[in-house]
């Protein structure tokens, strides 16, 4: 008879992932990840409804990033929603792409809610690399709230899928994927992929 099963999910890397080196193009760390669209719902600065999330590099292949909630990102009442903290978690364990220096899109994000998050609160988002298996990066995040060494409101576990560029210009609405090539400085943080439109 075997032993105990260790489980796994599709989020937990194999025992053959890899930790890769930051990628020469990653941002420093401790400085300011810019956003990577001006209209994205997790980083755009402008967006008005949306999370305008700010990330910072880390050290090794992780980051650091802040959402406030606002009114408009609700749920029950005076509480964010539960997807709109998803998504936070999500645009922040994205950014861990720019260190790695491809782009990837999320293949699954599995979450745990661990306690209610208020309007007005800050949370304090760390998330990091976990493994990498040839396009598939695995990653987890957790989320606190009072402070960066608050307690934890959510976590999750990610795994991402490293795409080629033609992923968004094949895909995207042609008016906005027009819009973007028109302005290659909408799609500042694209350069570290050594965009050539
Ligand atoms: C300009 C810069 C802007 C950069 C902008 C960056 C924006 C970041 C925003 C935050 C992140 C997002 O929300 S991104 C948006 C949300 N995500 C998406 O829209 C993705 C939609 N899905 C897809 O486009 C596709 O399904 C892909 C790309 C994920 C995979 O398609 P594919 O490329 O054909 O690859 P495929 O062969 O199917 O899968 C490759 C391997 O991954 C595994 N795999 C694939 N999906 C899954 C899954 N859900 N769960 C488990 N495993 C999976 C497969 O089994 C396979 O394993 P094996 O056989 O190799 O073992």
């Amino acid at each position: 008879m075997n032993g105990p099963s260790i489980p796994t999910t599709p989020t937990t890397p194999p025992a053959d992932a890899v930790l890769p080196e930051r990628s020469p193009l990653a941002p420093a760390p401790g400085t300011l990840i810019g956003s990577h669209y001006d209209e994205c719902f997790g980083c755009g600065p402008h967006h008005p409804q949306g999370l305008q999330l700010t990330a910072v590099a880390g050290e090794h292949l992780d980051v650091t990033a802040r959402f406030t909630v606002k009114p408009a990102h609700q749920g029950g009442p005076g509480l964010a929603h539960g997807g709109v903290l998803v998504s936070a978690l999500d645009e922040t364990l994205g950014t861990l792409n720019w260190l790695l220096g491809a782009p990837a899109v999320t293949g699954r994000l599995e979450t745990d809610f661990v306690r209610p998050v208020p309007v007005d609160s800050v949370l304090h988002i760390h998330a990091r690399v976990t493994g990498v298996h040839g396009r598939k990066v695995y990653s987890a995040a957790e989320g606190r709230i009072g402070g960066p060494d608050g307690p934890v409101a959510i976590r999750a576990q990610a795994l991402f899928i490293q795409v080629k560029l033609e992923h968004f210009t094949t895909h995207g609405r042609p008016e906005d994927v027009r819009k973007i090539l028109d302005d290659p400085d909408q799609i500042k943080r694209a350069r570290a992929f050594e965009v050539n439109p």
